[in-house]
Parts: structure tokens; C-alpha cells; sequence
């Protein structure tokens, strides 16, 4: 049976939790899936780096966080050493989780790009490299042959990029709108129940939603790069981030909130794109008071949703868990899940 060695790069709240989940399921994921999974490396910039090849022992490494623990009382050493442990290390595969950069997307974008070109598939829910070097990533990827994956960087775990590409195929999408950033929604209705601004966004950063610098959720970067992947994606937009027209949710006032509750109406961050006649796309961000029948009305708390619209079937809309520690580690178990799919398929093929 197949097992694929794994490097985590950033141990935050998701790659903590992926670890979490091989150490717990991987029994039930080698016999329903197929294939085993072992932690090699982990590299985050707080405790350093651990590489072993024999695969890294979890009960210890899932145990350090506490303030000035490092790697280096492990077998390991105090730096992150990210592009030496990337390059150099034993892993078949690169989980990149570290923070998403709304400005070049660095430095995740070079973690990608030291895994792809060593040989490494990558699978990250980190949208900077995603929606600002996906091509050039992509094309790299496949260039090195190997596999580039990214569920998680959009809705957290809920299947919207691999789902929208295989089951929509024949199919023309003409845009979509949605509700992208759980951070954000959580905040609004919290804040429709009576909370203060600021305890809602310290609520959101306790339940592992928020960004590490949450102006990223409220001021709609967050979303602004979401929309940017989903447009470029599926609808082929061929945008870049400064075509993304941006408002956050800081505008928004409680006295807003309220005024919107008597006139029968709800804020949502909506982020949406759509497609032009001339076949160019327009794509933004923006807090949209929308009445309680619309179908982006009631999607509450870190819940998401995007409807697309299509030409044959209408209005297509998915729903799920857009942040999260446990659904955007799926998310990162749904990619190898993915990569292992594709490559069953070529060997049935070969
Ligand atoms: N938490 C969520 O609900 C979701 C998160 N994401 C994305 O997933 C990524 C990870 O999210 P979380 O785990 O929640 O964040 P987190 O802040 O809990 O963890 C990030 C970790 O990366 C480490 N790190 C930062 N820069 C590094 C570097 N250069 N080298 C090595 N380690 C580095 C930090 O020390 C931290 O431990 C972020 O890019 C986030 O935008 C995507 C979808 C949902
Ligand atoms: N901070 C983001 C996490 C997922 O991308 C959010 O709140 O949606």
C-alpha cells in the first residue's frame, strides 16, 4: 500500500489539526482510502523545524507551543529553515499553511515554489500564492509533474473549485456571487444580536476563524483574494488583484445593522464577478444590505455560500463551512485525497 510522505510548513491551527486527524484516523483513511499518510517535516516560524525521515513523532510535536519550546529540544533546530527542509526533505508532499500575504502572497509563494520545483506536490488553503501566482504555480506544477492543489483556499473544506470544475463541465458560468469570509459573517451577526464590534472579532480569532491580522477578514482583502481565485479558476477571467474593487465591513455601523433589522433587510459581505457582454469580467467586493428573501440572507455565522449562475441550470448554489481548524484541515486531506485519485488513474491508464 502507498504511503505518502508529508512536510507541514507553518503549524498554526490547520496543520496542527491536520496532524491531529493522521494521527487519529489514519487507521480508518489506509483501509477506506487506500493509502497512509507520515509526518516527515514541520517547519513553523515560532518552534523552528523538525525533519525525520522515520516519520515525526505527533504525541510530542502536537504537545510544543508552549512560549520559547522549540524543535531544537527535539531532534531539531530553533530556525524554520523553510526552503533547505522544503527542498532537501523526504516528503512526497508539501502542506503549506502558513499566513496568506494579501500583497505579494510571500512567502508562501517561494514555499510553493521550492516544492514544485524539487519534485514536491503541493497542497496549501493559503490564498496568496493561489490567487496571486496560481498560473505560474500551476503551469510549474506541471511542468514537474507533479500535482497543485488548493480546495481549502476558498469555503475552508466545502468543495467548491474541484466541485465547480468537474461537475459544471459543459456548462457556461456567467458569474457568481457569495459569502466568502466566515470572519466577517460571524462578526455581523454577532453584532445584529447586540455584541460590541471588537468582542465579536476576539470571538471570531478564539474559534480559529479569523486571520492572523483580522483587518484581513473585515476589511475584505480576505475575500477580495477569494474572488480573485474563483473568477480566474472558473470563469477564466484572466483578472488581477487590482481588478477586484474592495469595501470591507468596518463601515458598517450597529446603527446600520439595526436600521437594516426594521427595514426587513440583513448586511452580508458579499463578494461577486460576473461576466461583461464584451466577454471581460467585473469582479468586487462589498457589504450589501440584502432583503430576508434572498438566498444570501440567512447563511449565519462562519457558514458560506456562493451561487453561481449558469446558463443552462440557472442559479447553482453551494453552501458549507467556510473557516474553521477542522474543516480547512479537510480541505488539505480532501487535496491528497485528490492527488492520490489522479494518480491511481494514470497507473489504471499506463
Ligand atoms: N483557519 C481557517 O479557518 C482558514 C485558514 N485558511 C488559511 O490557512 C492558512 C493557515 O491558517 P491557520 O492555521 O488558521 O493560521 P495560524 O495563524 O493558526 O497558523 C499559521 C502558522 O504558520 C506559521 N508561519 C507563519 N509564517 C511562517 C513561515 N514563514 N514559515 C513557517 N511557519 C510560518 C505561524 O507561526 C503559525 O503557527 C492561512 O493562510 C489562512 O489564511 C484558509 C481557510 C480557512
Ligand atoms: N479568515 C478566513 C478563513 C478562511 O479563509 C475566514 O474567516 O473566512
Amino acid at each position: 500500500m502507498t504511503t505518502y510522505d508529508i512536510a507541514l510548513i507553518g503549524f498554526g491551527g490547520v496543520n496542527r489539526t491536520l496532524a491531529e486527524l493522521i494521527a487519529t484516523r489514519g487507521e480508518r483513511l489506509r483501509s477506506e482510502l487506500g493509502f497512509g499518510l507520515r509526518i516527515v517535516a514541520i517547519t513553523d516560524l515560532r518552534l523552528g523545524s523538525l525533519v525525520q525521515p522515520e516519520g515525526v513523532d505527533l504525541s510530542v510535536a502536537l504537545k510544543l507551543g508552549g512560549e520559547n519550546e522549540t524543535f531544537a529540544a527535539h531532534g531539531g533546530s530553533a530556525d524554520t529553515n523553510n526552503e533547505s527542509v522544503i527542498r532537501n526533505c523526504t516528503a512526497d508532499i508539501i502542506c503549506e499553511a502558513t499566513f496568506t500575504n494579501p500583497d505579494d502572497g510571500e512567502p508562501a509563494v517561494s514555499h510553493v515554489r521550492w516544492a514544485l520545483e524539487s519534485g514536491k506536490s503541493v497542497c496549501t488553503t493559503n490564498k496568496g500564492p493561489v490567487a496571486l501566482r496560481g498560473a505560474e504555480l500551476s503551469a510549474l506544477a506541471e511542468q514537474n509533474g507533479v500535482h497543485f492543489e488548493f480546495e481549502g483556499a476558498v469555503m475552508s473544506g466545502t468543495p467548491v473549485i474541484r466541485l465547480a470544475k468537474k461537475m459544471f463541465a459543459g456548462l457556461k458560468l456567467n458569474g457568481f456571487e457569495g459569502i466568502l469570509n466566515g470572519t466577517s459573517n460571524y462578526v455581523l451577526g454577532r453584532m445584529e444580536a447586540g455584541l460590541d464590534f471588537h468582542a465579536a472579532i476576539r470571538e471570531a480569532q478564539e474559534l480559529g476563524y479569523a486571520e492572523a491580522n483580522p483587518a484581513a477578514d473585515i476589511e475584505g482583502y480576505d475575500v477580495q483574494l477569494k474572488v480573485l481565485i474563483l473568477a480566474n479558476e472558473l470563469l477564466d477571467a484572466g483578472i488581477e488583484l487590482k481588478d477586484v474593487h474592495r469595501q470591507g465591513i468596518s463601515t458598517v455601523t450597529p446603527e446600520d445593522i439595526r436600521k437594516a433589522a426594521r427595514e426587513g433587510r440583513r448586511w452580508k459581505l458579499i463578494g461577486a464577478a460576473g461576466r461583461n457582454p464584451d466577454g471581460s469580467v467585473t469582479a468586487g467586493v462589498s457589504p450589501v444590505a440584502l432583503p430576508l428573501d434572498h438566498g444570501l440572507a440567512g447563511v449565519s455565522g462562519a457558514t458560506n455560500a456562493v451561487s453561481f449562475e449558469t446558463d443552462l441550470l440557472g442559479a447553482v448554489t453551494i453552501s458549507g463551512p467556510g473557516a474553521g481548524r477542522v474543516e480547512t484541515a479537510y480541505a488539505l486531506l480532501s487535496d491528497i485525497i485528490a492527488m492520490h485519485a489522479a494518480r491511481t488513474e494514470v497507473s489504471a491508464n499506463a
